[in-house]
């Protein structure tokens, strides 16, 4: 398969990566990775180790591909899906945190497959990738139901070895994912907490409303998901990450851009479209805004 990884950063490097000794993989990156892969190949090391040599280029526009994997942070999503309506490609699947996929449906032909990744990854420099997780790659129809074409890249992520499974019921997995990262990343970055601090305390009634909140408005976009299994599904996060730094509360320590719109600001904005109004979301979603434009990162 023909696979364009678009956003070749830590996630999109690992997985085209993995996919390179067995797909014609190209990692549209910027440099200096992008010049590194090209001259010297890709090092893949941790919890997977690999000597790779995946094409990289930073021309984001004019690929043709079977299939193109988008892994630009969510806030990339929009500028990410008009370089590919310029590209010619058979598929898109998101592997993104946070919803995103309807951003690449609106304005792409492909069809748009949605994502989910729990692998770790770490860009330790250019051409360097270190693995800090073997995870599961998730993906189906974006309205859930079989898919033929998701049959098909699920296949090809098999066969190159990723631990891969193809789901019909992606819209309850992206929700519940929607509701785990609405709780825990926002409540862990402001609180500059491990996801273990979440367990049985003020900040984890927090991060339940926050997880409620987001399975209600699941429910008001008709995708069965009970508050109890929003709940449960973070609690099991937290014990099974206890000692992680969430992704959000990295880029807080780094005093990068996070991914609050896509995360907590997309709950507000669907729960508006009901005529909802989801308080803890929406405070946790203005305190992160109010911190990343206070760092002028936004
Ligand atoms: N890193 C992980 O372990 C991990 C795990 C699961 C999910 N995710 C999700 O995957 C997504 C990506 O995360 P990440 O950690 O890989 O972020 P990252 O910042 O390391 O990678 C994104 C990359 O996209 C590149 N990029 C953005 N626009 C580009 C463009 N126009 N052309 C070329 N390159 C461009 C950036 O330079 C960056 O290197 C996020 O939504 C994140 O939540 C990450
Ligand atoms: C599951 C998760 C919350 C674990 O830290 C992860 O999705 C993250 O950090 O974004």
């Amino acid at each position: 398969m023909r696979i364009l990884v678009f956003g070749a950063g830590s996630l999109g490097t690992l997985v085209g990566g993995l996919l390179a000794p067995v797909h014609d993989v190209t990692l549209v990156a910027r440099d200096p990775h992008a010049a590194r892969v090209s001259s010297a190949g890709l090092d893949i090391v941790g919890a997977e180790s690999a000597h790779v040599s995946p094409a990289a280029t930073t021309t984001e526009t004019g690929h043709d591909a079977d299939l193109a994997l988008v892994t630009v942070k969510s806030f990339d999503t929009a500028a990410a899906a008009d370089a590919l309506a310029d590209c010619d490609v058979g598929a898109v699947l998101s592997l993104q945190n946070g919803l995103t996929e309807e951003t690449l449906a609106s304005r792409l032909d492909a069809p748009v497959l949605a994502g989910t990744a729990t692998y770790g990854a770490r860009l330790v420099e250019p051409g360097r990738i270190e693995c800090t997780g073997v995870g599961r790659i998730v993906l189906g129809a974006l309205d859930g139901g079989p898919d033929p074409l998701a049959e098909r890249v699920g296949k090809a992520f098999r066969d190159a070895g990723l631990n891969a499974l193809v789901a019909t019921d992606m819209p309850r997995r992206r929700w519940e994912k929607l509701a785990v990262n609405a709780g825990i990343n926002a409540v862990t970055a402001l609180s500059r907490v491990e996801n273990g601090a979440l367990a049985g305390d003020d900040a984890s009634e927090l991060a339940h409303r926050a997880a409620r909140e987001t399975a209600r408005v699941a429910r008001l976009e008709r995708v069965s998901l009970p508050n109890r299994v929003a709940r449960e599904a973070l609690d099991r996060v937290v014990e099974k990450t206890a000692a992680n730094r969430s992704s959000m509360l990295q880029d807080v320590a780094a005093e990068k851009r996070t991914e609050v719109d896509a995360i907590n600001g997309a709950v507000v904005d669907i729960a508006a479209e009901h005529g909802f109004e989801v308080p803890t979301n929406r405070t946790l979603a203005a305190l992160l805004r109010a911190w990343e434009r206070g760092a002028g990162l936004r």
